[in-house]
């Protein structure tokens, strides 16, 4: 069911749907954001949207009395080698799903306006976190995710923000950030969304051929069986390693950590995570783990 959403009359209408605006300056957003009553969530995603993105916008039409969803590739945090150039951008049918999740406000703003100065000389520090699974095969991943998302907390100023669980480390140190900065907004996270077979969905999947589509499959099994292992007192990420077909993808990194990406714990809640490159696509995903203890 469609949710009903309050017009905002500020801003311009995309294709003349009565409940969406599209728009894509700050000088737009900034009374399109004043005329909005009641509490506000903000969706940030880098387009080609998917099921994922959909689940968010879901939660977040839930939660909120109105709803802004960012689509901005932002080029901080790309590494030279990485795939800004090739990332797919799909903002007609992006700002289409948008509507049809009842999204009031969708900002899509060029790198330009995002970053007028040019590369912005301050930025958020994500600390020893931000070096390590993510931040050592990406540096400065982090330093360009959280400077860009405290960016846009800014300019949308919302209640509540959402993000995805597939990006675990991401959304860990997006809440530090918070805390740690005293941005006035709650972080809510949203659990991963996984195709039928148990592919984590991910806008990164259609690079894939479908044989690489097949081998991905490592990612997910690799984790399923290593979180089934420690959940019976056995060793989580030495069964996930086992289970991880090194022929179908090349893994970076498969750990369990702690929830909050510290040391595994002997006992109780954790996370086992993993990266790997399926050809020349680099793919994430993790769970959450019980551990239970060995004795
Ligand atoms: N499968 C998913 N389930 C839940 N949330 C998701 C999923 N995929 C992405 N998200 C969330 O959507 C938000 C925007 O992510 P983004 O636009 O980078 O999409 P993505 O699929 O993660 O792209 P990429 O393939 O580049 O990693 C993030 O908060 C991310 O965690
Ligand atoms: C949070 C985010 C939109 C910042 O560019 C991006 O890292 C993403 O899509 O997960
Ligand atoms: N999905 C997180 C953003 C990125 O990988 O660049």
């Amino acid at each position: 069911m469609k949710h009903p959403t309050k017009t905002l009359r500020s801003a311009p209408r995309f294709r003349g749907d009565p409940a969406t605006a599209l728009v894509h300056t700050r000088a737009e957003l900034t009374p399109a954001r004043a005329a909005m009553p009641g509490s506000v969530a903000v969706v940030m995603t880098m387009g080609a949207l998917h099921e994922g993105h959909r689940e968010l916008l879901r939660a977040a039409r839930e939660q909120a009395d109105h709803v802004i969803a960012t689509i901005f590739v932002n080029p901080l945090q790309f590494g030279p080698n990485e795939d800004f150039d090739r990332y797919p951008r799909t903002l007609d049918a992006d700002v289409a799903v948008c509507a049809e999740a009842g999204v009031d406000l969708v900002f899509a703003p060029d790198r330009d306006e995002m970053y007028p100065s040019g590369e912005p000389m301050v930025r958020v520090n994500p600390g020893e976190l931000g070096e390590r699974l993510e931040g050592a095969s990406r540096p400065g991943f982090f330093h360009g995710v959280l400077t860009v998302v405290l960016k846009l907390l800014q300019v949308t100023r919302p209640d509540l923000a959402f993000f995805g669980e597939k990006d675990y480390q991401q959304l860990t140190l997006v809440r530090r950030m918070v805390r740690d900065l005293d941005v006035p907004v709650r972080i809510v996270g949203v659990p991963t969304v996984r195709e039928p077979d148990g592919l984590a969905l991910s806008s990164r999947n259609r690079y894939l051929t479908p044989a690489e589509r097949a081998a991905a499959l490592t990612l997910s099994g690799a984790l399923r069986a290593g979180a089934e292992a420690a959940a019976q007192g056995r060793d989580g990420e030495a069964v996930a390693r086992a289970a991880f077909d090194s022929d179908a993808a090349k893994l970076d990194y498969l750990v369990l950590t702690d929830p909050d990406l510290g040391p595994p714990p002997a006992e109780g809640p954790a996370r086992l995570l993993v990266a790997a490159w399926v050809g020349s696509t680099r793919l994430i995903d993790n769970v959450a783990v019980e551990v239970a203890s060995s004795t």
